[in-house]
């Protein structure tokens, strides 16, 4: 059996355990409270915080686990990277107040104070850049630190970009973008065995982030149009066509499409004449 740890709180947890509930693998609590849960009847995940699983996942406490990519590289430690799984799309970034006259991390002047709650990114990326700077560690609400006269600059996660805005404060550069992932403890990567188990939860996943990018299109089609039908409905090879009982002049056109070009291809099976149009989501799909 598999341990996956997942995010117990905070902006991937939801989200995780949605995604792994899609993919057939539905969290079983004993009690509301509790921190361990059956997943499917192979898996059991572990409730905890997103910042420490690299290191529950890089120790082996955990087999597998779902945290930010930004958590990773905080914690340095040696985990393998197996999914990238889309959510939790933000940018860790350096900030300044607006009337700050940096603009560039160049013009950041030796001394400075930093607020932020990835020291060890911070330093490294100062580090590289021969600035010696002084951090000011916070484990949240970095923003508010300028105001306070506890830090001059910040390195705190950006999304919208609202949070910063509010507060008054100026992006000077990203350091790194980050995403949700799935990492795996690298003695159960070479493992064999576990690793078939691995791959089984990685397949699973990807064929719900798969579907969640498609549309399953169906439309009745002038049975005289179908060749044109055929490069608008592309599918996966091809449109699937069915027969409408009684209706010699119409067939049915069913295919899979781009979430984002259904709009673009339901306008153009219309002017082909299509009626009947039904688009739906698609759960998973394995291709
Ligand atoms: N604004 C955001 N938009 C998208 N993803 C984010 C955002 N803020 C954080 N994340 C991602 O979610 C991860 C966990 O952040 P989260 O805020 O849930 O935890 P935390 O700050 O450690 O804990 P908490 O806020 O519960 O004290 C981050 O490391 C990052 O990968
Ligand atoms: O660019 P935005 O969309 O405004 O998002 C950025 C904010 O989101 C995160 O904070 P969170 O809400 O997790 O609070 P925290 O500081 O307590 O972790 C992050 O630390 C920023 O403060
Ligand atoms: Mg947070």
């Amino acid at each position: 059996m598999l341990r996956i740890a997942l995010p117990n709180k905070g902006r991937l947890s939801e989200k995780a355990l949605d995604l792994f509930e899609t993919a057939g693998l539905k969290a079983e609590f004993s009690s509301a409270r509790a921190l361990v849960a059956q997943l499917g009847p192979d898996f059991q995940a572990i409730f905890v915080r997103a910042a420490d699983i690299p290191e529950f996942v890089a120790d082996g406490a955990a087999d597998l686990g779902v945290t930010g990519a930004d958590l990773v590289a905080e914690s340095g430690r040696e985990v393998t990277e197996v999914l990238d799984l889309g959510f939790g799309r933000c940018r860790l970034a350096v900030a300044v107040p607006e009337d700050s006259e940096i603009r560039h991390p160049a013009d950041i002047p030796a001394g400075s104070r930093i607020a932020t709650s990835f020291p060890g990114i911070t330093r490294s990326f100062f580090r590289e850049l021969g600035i010696d700077i002084e951090i000011a560690p916070v484990s949240g609400a970095t923003e508010i630190a300028p105001h306070l006269g506890v830090a001059d600059v910040i390195v705190d996660l950006v999304s919208t970009g609202s949070t910063l805005r509010v507060n008054r404060l100026r992006e000077v550069t990203t350091i790194l973008e980050s995403t949700a992932r799935v990492i795996a403890n690298r003695d159960v990567v070479a493992d064999p065995e576990r690793n078939g188990s691995l791959e089984e939860v990685v397949t699973a996943l990807e064929s719900v982030l798969r579907a969640r990018a498609k549309r399953y299109l169906m439309a009745n089609v002038p049975r005289t149009r179908l060749d044109e039908v055929r490069e608008v409905l592309p599918g996966i090879n091809g449109p699937t066509i069915v027969e409408v009982a009684d209706s010699g002049a119409w067939v049915a056109a069913h295919g899979v499409v781009d979430a984002d070009r259904v709009y673009q291809t339901i306008a153009r099976l219309k002017a082909l004449g299509a009626e009947g149009i039904l688009v739906t989501k698609i759960e998973r799909l394995m291709p």
